[in-house]
């Protein structure tokens, strides 16, 4: 018997997951986070020459003209985009760097075309970003809307991706950490120190499966010999426990200061036993241990970045407002809204008093990057 033809449309493999979504905040307002985002902006500095020697060393273009060709659009993407602007500069050295490469090659070749796909939830402010668009940008833009842990692009369509401050965000909580019966269940504070066994177990499992379903969808997204750099705020090398360092300890005053708000009645505590942050700050050896689980990938590099803002004295106002401008979202989610100003006054003088921890021991934040070359299978 003859095969019947198949005459309907393809389909799109796209699955919304059930997940948690916490935009940073909207707009260009002295409390957003386009006006409060300088740390993360040092990260994308820092990562310039990881960019340029990536594309340098490992962008085959040479070889692979049919899959670089020139005379179609080179498309990039940037994960975890928010509000800008600090996703314009990263697009601007990747831009910068492939077409110098381009421009390198021995057979001169036209440049390319630059698309740059800017992906983020659905409920990032995604029109902020638009009227902030540089004026004078060498690429065409685009918006794309949805979780970066499911697939998002097409098939085989881009051929750069970059992801920076945004993979320490989890899809969900771990649900152990809010289960009274598990000896993972996470009283009286809103995030691990590191010591709580069962605790960090429960969040490096959730950290592990979102790796895996990441790398998964940007598989597909990503043409063979393409490449990734990823940066990630993770734990320095060593015996470091996650409570010394910079986001730990901003972590466990943000805990307590909502802790001072239940003594003066203004949320309950019940609201402060179920609120977790679903973050998690990774090792290097974590981070190639999940790297190493796939094998649509190579780890062309891993590393940690040097800061720019390392040793600037510690900034209390600066690092309250960025605080909240990530924080503000999910804080609404659980507590409302009213309760935000005492919270973040609360909360700047407790930084205050620890003033001198920030400022003389705490140096050991690691912003971590990695560079993966999608293989030809
Ligand atoms: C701290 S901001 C970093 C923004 C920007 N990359 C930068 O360096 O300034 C993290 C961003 O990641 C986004 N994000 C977190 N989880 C995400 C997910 N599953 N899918 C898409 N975006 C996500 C957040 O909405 C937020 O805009």
């Amino acid at each position: 018997m003859a095969p019947t033809m198949d005459t309907t449309a393809p389909t799109v493999d796209i699955k919304e997951m059930h997940e948690e979504a916490h935009p940073m905040k909207g707009g260009d307002d002295l409390n957003s986070y386009s006006q409060n985002s300088c740390y993360q902006r040092g990260v994308i500095d820092a990562a310039k020459s990881v960019i340029i020697e990536a594309v340098t060393r490992n962008l085959d273009l040479e070889n692979n003209l049919s899959t670089f060709d020139p005379s179609k659009p080179f498309r990039i993407a940037d994960f975890g985009c928010s509000t800008g602007p600090n996703t314009f500069f990263a697009a601007k050295n990747i831009v910068e760097a492939v077409g110098q490469k381009y421009g390198s090659l021995q057979e001169k070749t036209l440049q390319p075309e630059f698309h740059v796909f800017f992906n983020d939830h659905v409920n990032n402010d995604f029109n902020i970003l638009f009227r902030s668009l540089p004026q004078n940008r060498e690429y065409f833009a685009a918006g794309v809307p949805g979780s970066f842990y499911t697939r998002v692009f097409p098939k085989a369509s881009l051929h750069f991706a970059h992801c920076s401050y945004a993979l320490h965000w989890l899809s969900k909580v771990p649900k152990e950490i809010q289960d009274k019966n598990s000896p993972a269940f996470n009283k009286g504070r809103i995030h691990y120190t590191g010591t709580e066994k069962h605790v960090v177990k429960a969040y490096f499992g959730q950290f592990q499966k979102d790796m895996i379903a990441f790398l998964k969808a940007r598989a597909q997204e990503i043409v063979g010999g393409g490449l990734m750099v990823i940066q990630i705020p993770g734990l320095p090398s060593g015996e470091v426990l996650f409570s010394r360092t910079g986001a730990g300890m901003l972590h466990s005053l943000l805990g307590s200061s909502l802790m001072d708000l239940v003594d003066l009645g203004v949320i309950s505590e019940e609201s402060v036993d179920s609120f977790n942050l679903p973050q998690y700050h990774p090792s290097i050896e974590e981070l190639e241990m999940v790297i190493e689980m796939n094998n649509s990938f190579t780890l062309e590099k891993v590393g940690a970045l040097n800061h720019p803002m390392k040793n600037l004295p510690f900034d209390v106002q600066m690092t309250s407002l960025q605080v909240r401008a990530i924080m503000e979202g999910i804080l609404t989610d659980q507590f409302g809204e009213k309760m935000l100003d005492l919270l973040f006054e609360i909360y700047t003088k407790k930084l205050q008093e620890n003033y001198n921890v920030f400022d003389k021991e705490i140096r050991r934040d690691a912003d971590l990057f990695l560079v993966l070359k999608r293989k030809n299978n």
